[in-house]
């Protein structure tokens, strides 16, 4: 309980109600100029006597529109610590969460304690005039925590404790919140307001760590370098680098990139802004989306080599549409506008808009932001889009191998080992089979299937897969067979055709060495000259 006027008076002392007294008699007795500095005065010594400290936490800061990350966190830090205590609790659904949070109700008391050191935390509600008006539902409701503690524990309290509340808070309302998947909107339905660049759902992706298939050495680097860059906000602050890191993700399709970004996120607890560079008009609009995502999140690209190219794309996709809607475009003037502001819509993201995006000066407001580009041909992509710095970690993500199998048949089927992995092993050497198809052969049917079929099945499969890998080398080695031999029969041919120029200018070459000689009637009749 806030320490109590008993309490408190008996602490204070006699000192406190004597000047009470001398206040009131000086209220009555004393001319009225003389009472205003008496006041303030007999203030000022209730306050030297007076041995409480008191913190005031208010819900909004600024101009008013904004919640205080502050109140926030030391809800989350009560909500989880000292709510206990309180007999009258308040339903509140956060903005950020949207989730129910318990919170203390108004004039409630709590206690905590920390380093032996007795507080006390009540919350407070101020009600507005009731003239005003106001479209904002906050408006009507101005919250605030009150924090109160001996004036002797002053510097812990507020050099230790706060920071204490404040981190709790914070990691508190990381791990409760619900995480949020954004895409981004094309730039013609933001209907002016900002917020609405970014569409989200909630992110509610099943897929960890635990049940990605892939290298254990591999998997367990990639978790230690997320985690570390989680953790690095002060060494990225003292090296002087923009908190933030990228990821390339490249490998072929079904191998896992999209599954290792839900992963990530899982683990960090980080949101995702899932980036469709296709729908963005300009570098500008680029760069509006990049300051409108929040930290703690992962901005992805998907497929960056496609996305790139998107005049090109356009392009093409512009041209079959002109083929196939040419003849009703000319007859029909609505279609032939829509056509025209199509046409004016083409995305003008460039290259260096993209390097801009990912470390230009923009890219460092806001922080602890993940960028990751993912692709199936890394080969494609210009250098300068991925090198270290920029991309500051390559992932390859490949074909399945015993390890990652192992780890699938873990998560699908719940087992370590069974008398058929080793066929499983030899199989896999031997083949190139995407974790995805590998999974889907894993998976029991419905009805019940047990493991050993799951693993025939698969078995099968890959036993098909190393026919039909055969069959392709055994057809292109047939192919280049027959190439080199049309090639070599080509050769032949030339060969011959040489030798038959190479017979005839001899030949040639002899009548002109009998004209020489004087045997003109064969020169004339060969070259034809002297008719
Ligand atoms: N390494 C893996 N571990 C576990 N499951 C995987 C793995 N790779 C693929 N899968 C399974 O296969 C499905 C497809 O994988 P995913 O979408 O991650 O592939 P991708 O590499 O992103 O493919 P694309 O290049 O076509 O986008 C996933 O739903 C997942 O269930
Ligand atoms: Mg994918």
């Amino acid at each position: 309980m806030i320490p109590s006027a008993g309490e408190l008076m008996a602490q204070v002392g006699s000192a406190i109600a004597g000047l009470m007294v001398a206040y009131a008699m000086f209220q009555n007795y004393f001319p009225h100029e003389l009472v205003r500095p008496i006041k303030r005065y007999t203030q000022k010594v209730i306050s030297y006597f007076y041995p409480y400290l008191h913190i005031t936490i208010p819900e909004y800061q600024g101009d008013g529109f904004e919640r205080s990350k502050a109140f926030v966190a030391v809800e989350r830090y009560l909500n989880a610590n000292s709510t206990k205590q309180a007999q009258r609790l308040q339903a509140n659904v956060t903005r950020d969460s949207e989730t129910i949070v318990l919170t203390m109700a108004d004039r409630e008391e709590v206690t905590d304690e920390y380093k032996g050191i007795k507080l006390w935390w009540s919350s407070s509600l101020s009600t507005p005039s009731q003239q005003s008006i106001s479209f904002y539902p906050r408006e009507d409701e101005k919250r605030r925590f009150s924090l109160t503690f001996h004036k002797r524990y002053r510097d812990v309290i507020i050099d230790n404790y706060l920071k204490h509340v404040l981190d709790e808070g914070k990691a508190i309302t990381v791990k409760q919140r619900q995480r949020k998947l954004f895409t981004n909107n094309k730039s013609d339905s933001w209907h002016g307001y900002k917020r609405s660049m970014w569409s989200h759902v909630i992110f509610e992706h099943p897929a960890t760590f635990d049940t990605l298939a892939m290298d254990p050495v591999k998997k367990k680097d990639i978790i230690d370098d997320l985690t570390n860059f989680s953790k690095s906000k002060d060494y990225y602050a003292k090296v002087g680098k923009a908190w933030k890191r990228g990821y390339l993700l490249y490998g072929p399709p079904g191998t896992g990139k999209s599954t290792m970004i839900a992963s990530m996120a899982n683990l960090l607890k980080y949101d995702i802004y899932d980036l469709e560079l296709t729908a963005v008009k300009d570098n500008s609009e680029l760069r509006k989306l990049l300051i409108d995502t929040s930290g703690k999140s992962i901005i992805v690209i998907e497929d960056i080599d496609c996305s790139l190219d998107l005049t090109g794309q356009r392009e093409k996709k512009k041209e079959k549409e002109d083929e196939d809607k040419k003849k009703d475009e000319e007859k029909d003037p609505i279609k032939k506008k829509m056509k025209e502001m199509e046409e004016n819509k083409t995305s003008q993201v460039t290259l260096s808009g993209l390097l801009n995006f990912i470390d230009g000066l923009w890219s460092a407001c806001g922080s602890e932001r993940i960028i990751v580009f993912t692709t199936n041909y890394k080969e494609k992509l210009d250098p300068a889009l991925i090198r270290r710095g920029r991309m500051d970690k390559h992932i390859e993500l490949s074909y399945c191998g015993f390890e990652a199998f192992k780890a699938l048949a873990k998560s699908y089927l719940d087992i370590d080992s069974h008398d058929l992995f080793d066929e499983v092993r030899g199989l896999l050497k031997e083949t190139k089979i995407t974790p995805a198809d590998v999974a889907e052969n894993l998976m029991p049917k419905l009805g019940g299937e047990d493991e050993e079929s799951c693993l025939m099945r698969l078995v099968k499969a890959l036993e098909e897969v190393k026919e039909e890998e055969k069959r392709k080398v055994e057809e292109e080695e047939k192919l280049k067979a027959e190439k080199l031999a049309k090639e070599e029969e080509e050769k032949k041919e030339k060969e011959k055709e040489k030798e038959k120029e190479k017979e005839k200018e001899k030949e040639n070459g002899e009548v002109i060495k009998g004209d020489s000689n004087g045997t003109l009637e064969n020169g004339v009749k060969e070259n034809g000259v002297a008719k």
